[in-house]
């Protein structure tokens, strides 16, 4: 069932007034593959991620979740849907006030009636699953560094074993060897845990690291979804400029592609 969608985005508008962001949107994402999703400066998609998280409403379209409309749900509904999966924003959205451990257990309090001593055990199994050390759990984040930082997100964000993970641009502000070991590990969750992911962003490295297909913004919707050799193959100016530009053809031959 290679190619179930598990988002399905139809006829997406959203706007801001009369700033219309997305006009006639489609995007489908299937289960199992890591989408990337690119675009230039303001053109939607941190917008597209939260829409389809249900956390900015559609003007018109469809979409569709696990083959729910989270727009149809009401809110024991809505809150079941959404314990199928995690967010990382892009500043880690961490509560500063809680250490990493109490920071993964929200989800647990929030959804879940266990016992003190699980939910310590469950949180010490999530952030060693994301490469932290175990003395991690008991820190605040702002003990932590960046790098750390967007570990314990994702550790947060996998709190309730999710089916889907989005994630906003997830290497911003790390240094290179930090981001290529993020990649590295995004990776290997994706495949042993099976899941699909929404990645927005602008990082070329990670875009050869870890998706099998990317979606480009542009003109208000996706012009195109398809491969990185389906990228390199398209003449569209912002395509071409942007994939086979000095920065494009440097991480393609990071990944041993000719550029
Ligand atoms: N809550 C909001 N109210 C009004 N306008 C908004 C709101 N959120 C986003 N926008 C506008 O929507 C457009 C798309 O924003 P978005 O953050 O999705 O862009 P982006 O593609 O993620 O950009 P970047 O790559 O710079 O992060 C921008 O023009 C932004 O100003």
């Amino acid at each position: 069932m290679k190619d179930e969608a598990v988002i399905d985005v139809r006829g997406l508008r959203t706007q801001f007034g009369d700033h219309v962001v997305h006009e006639n949107l489609d995007l489908k994402v299937r289960k199992g593959e890591v989408l990337g999703i690119v675009g230039g400066s303001g053109t939607g998609k941190s917008v597209l991620l939260r829409t389809i998280v249900g956390l900015n409403r559609p003007a018109a379209g469809r979409i569709e979740v696990l083959g729910e409309e989270p727009s149809m749900l009401n809110e024991e509904e809505r809150q079941a849907l959404e314990q199928r999966w995690g967010i990382l924003f892009q500043d880690g959205a961490l509560f500063s006030a809680l250490t990493v451990a109490e920071n993964v257990q929200v989800a647990y309090r929030e959804h879940l009636k266990m016992p003190g001593d699980m939910m310590d055990e469950l949180a010490a199994l999530k952030v060693r699953l994301v490469g932290l050390p175990i003395e991690a759990a008991s820190k605040y984040p702002s003990e932590l560094s960046g790098g750390m930082r967007k570990r314990a997100g994702l550790a947060r964000a996998l709190a309730l074993d999710p089916e889907i993970l989005f994630l906003d641009e997830p290497t911003a502000g790390l240094d290179p060897i930090g981001a290529a070991a993020f990649d590295r590990l995004l990776k290997e969750l994706q495949q042993a845990l099976g899941l699909t992911v929404f990645l927005v962003t602008h990082d070329l490295d990670t875009l050869y690291a870890t998706c099998d297909r990317i979606a480009v913004l542009a003109d208000k919707r996706v012009i195109l979804a398809g491969t990185m050799e389906d990228m390199m193959a398209s003449d569209h100016p912002w395509i071409t400029e942007y994939f086979k530009g000095p920065r494009g053809r440097a991480a393609g031959r990071a990944q041993g592609k000719p550029g």
